[in-house]
């Protein structure tokens, strides 16, 4: 093993200081996922027991270390409780960028991307969300390219029709038994309707945003979807996905954000999609420059 230098008694090698270069990088990716979710506090709670079990430990306090030992037995598969949405995200972020990934294996074969393209116009859900909003209707739409989400779609009623207008504004109508919950759409058909997603833990989003953007949001965290969210109150159309969200967007940032997840996959992150709180100010900003 190559030596690099001393401290003390401690002799740190090549292969240590790469070791504690990849647990760094490990703990950053591991905060970067739970950052602004309650997962962190968790985390905080665990670490500070943790602590209190080692400093127990070492001033050899025989009975709270034994009840802290306890906990510490069992600490791996309560993380796994605890962490389970977190686990998930790390997961689905490993498997999207594998070798592996069918995808992955597709994209490299250029008549499968072509047929994929030719498959699916996204203008009927454009006007579709535009004439929702309009109407002030709220609406609820999940876009997938990797899985037909069985397990989400079997929540709600299955539909398999391909994709128009006129059927997403009759799924959305007020008065029809299907318009509660979300549509799915899956290369080019809608998959199923009244679907119930998962709700997002996230305790930092404005307070306009009730259950419909926080089950939007929900569903962007557990899966490699897109959003698209009709607020009934506003009737602003919103897209979420990676837990972040594009609030206020019009029908040219929809089609190209739409787009871009379809054949471009490029993930949401806080560099390239800011707060809804700056967004806010953009806009402000973009129309005081117009005027
Ligand atoms: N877990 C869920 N999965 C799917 N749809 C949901 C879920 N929770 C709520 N919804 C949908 O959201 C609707 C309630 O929206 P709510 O008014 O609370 O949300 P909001 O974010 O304030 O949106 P809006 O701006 O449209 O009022 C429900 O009627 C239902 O259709």
């Amino acid at each position: 093993m190559i030596l690099l230098f001393n401290i003390g008694f401690l002799e740190i090698s090549a292969v240590d200081m790469a070791d504690i270069a990849l647990v760094s990088i490990l703990l950053y990716q591991v905060y970067k996922l739970m950052r602004g979710s309650v997962a962190v506090k968790i985390f905080l709670g665990f670490l500070s027991l943790y602590l209190t079990y080692l400093v127990v430990k070492a001033a050899e306090m025989e009975l709270l270390s034994a009840i802290l030992g306890q906990f510490m037995g069992v600490g791996v598969l309560a993380a796994i409780i605890l962490f389970q949405q977190e686990i998930r995200k790390f997961l689905l972020i490993i498997g999207k960028s594998t070798a592996l990934n069918r995808e992955n294996i597709m994209k490299n074969f250029p008549w499968k991307r072509a047929a994929d393209n030719r498959e699916f116009s996204i203008t009927p859900i454009i006007e579709a969300a535009k004439t929702l909003g309009g109407s002030n209707t709220g609406a609820l739409i999940v876009f997938s390219k990797s899985s037909e989400l069985k397990f989400y779609a079997e929540s709600g009623d299955l539909i398999d029709a391909y994709v128009s207008k006129r059927l997403l504004l009759s799924i959305f109508n007020k008065n029809s038994p299907l318009h509660d919950g979300a549509a799915i759409i899956y290369r080019g058909k809608i998959k199923a309707a009244r679907c119930i997603l998962p709700v997002t833990e996230q305790d930092n989003l404005p307070a306009q945003f009730g259950l419909r953007h926080r089950a939007a949001i929900g569903m962007s965290e557990a899966t490699d979807t897109l959003i698209l969210i009709v607020s009934e109150e506003t009737g602003q159309i919103s897209l979420a996905k990676n837990g972040r969200i594009l609030h206020n967007l019009s029908s040219q940032e929809l089609r190209t954000k739409i787009n871009q997840y379809l054949y471009e996959d490029v993930d949401w992150t806080e560099e390239n999609v800011p707060s809804v709180k700056e967004q806010k100010k953009n806009k402000k900003q973009e129309v005081k420059n117009v005027a």
